[in-house]
């Protein structure tokens, strides 16, 4: 049966990791995928290729050349899906900017997410006050549209949670996907505060973590962490033989998730 995702923040705090589609190519796509779910996360994001990921930084920028070298394209994404879930059935949400959904069209779109069991989506660049399109597809093939929450988002705040479900997706810092080394933690206990006032939606924070220290600090903060560009990076260095590393990356992750 086809799982939730508000379900995997039931009993513990949840892992969640990104993988762009097609990097270094698909079959190792597949195999990251499945490392990744059996080392302990508890969903998993994959990123479709764009050629310009405005919210992206270097490494996943790299990983997006990467996959169009491979080849990559949304109908080869989901073909490449279907693999992913004759293996595993972890929780899937796909990382897409708008265009994309919109050349193949939102209605087979999101059929398309039904039909390979791929729970929700993020769209960066679209919007709340854009997103009726999506939201009335995502609705129809009861799909999660996932919201992104910035610092600079917080006005907006009681009309993000109106129609957000699946969880809240709160970015940790203004700015590209990658790497940091320090966050401020006060702002963002401050920010989740008041957020959980609005709603009771899973929160999981996202944007420059990377390593198990670093999620052992925030994870008390939310319900879930979200690592992108460090498990990227860990695909940009061993290419085909990535898996085995993201089996090592993925089990301290979640070492430091239940670390606090
Ligand atoms: O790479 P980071 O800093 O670990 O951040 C997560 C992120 O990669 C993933 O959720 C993501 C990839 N591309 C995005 C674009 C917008 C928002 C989020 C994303």
């Amino acid at each position: 049966m086809e799982k939730k995702i508000v379900d995997i923040f039931q009993q513990q705090k949840a892992l969640i990791t990104f993988v762009v589609a097609g990097d270094p190519d698909f079959d190792t796509t597949v195999e990251n995928i499945v490392a990744l779910a059996e080392s302990g996360a508890d969903l998993v994001e994959v990123g479709i290729p764009f050629s310009d990921p405005v919210a992206d930084g270097p490494v996943i920028m790299a990983g997006d050349l990467r996959a169009f070298e491979a080849g990559s394209t949304t109908v080869k994404i989901f073909e490449m899906l279907r693999r992913v879930r004759q293996r595993t059935n972890v929780p899937i949400v796909l990382l897409t900017y708008i265009n994309p959904v919109f050349k193949f069209g939102y209605d087979a779109f999101f059929k398309e997410m039904a039909q390979t069991e791929i729970q929700g989506i993020i769209v960066p660049d679209v919007p709340l006050e854009e997103q009726g399109d999506l939201q009335k597809a995502a609705d129809q093939y009861q799909r999660d549209l996932i919201q992104l929450i910035a610092p600079t988002s917080m006005a907006r705040l009681p009309k993000l949670v109106e129609n957000a479900s699946g969880f809240l997706y709160v970015v940790s810092s203004l700015g590209t996907t990658g790497q940091r080394a320090d966050f401020n933690n006060e702002r963002l206990q401050d920010e989740i505060k008041q957020i959980r006032r609005v709603t009771h939606l899973p929160i999981a924070i996202g944007f420059g973590i990377h390593t198990p220290e670093q999620v052992a600090k925030l994870a008390p903060l939310a319900d879930g962490i979200i690592i992108g560009s460090g498990v990227v990076d860990v695909i940009a260095q061993h290419g085909t033989s990535a898996p085995q590393y993201l089996r090592e990356y993925a089990t301290a992750l979640k070492a430091g998730l239940h670390d606090v």
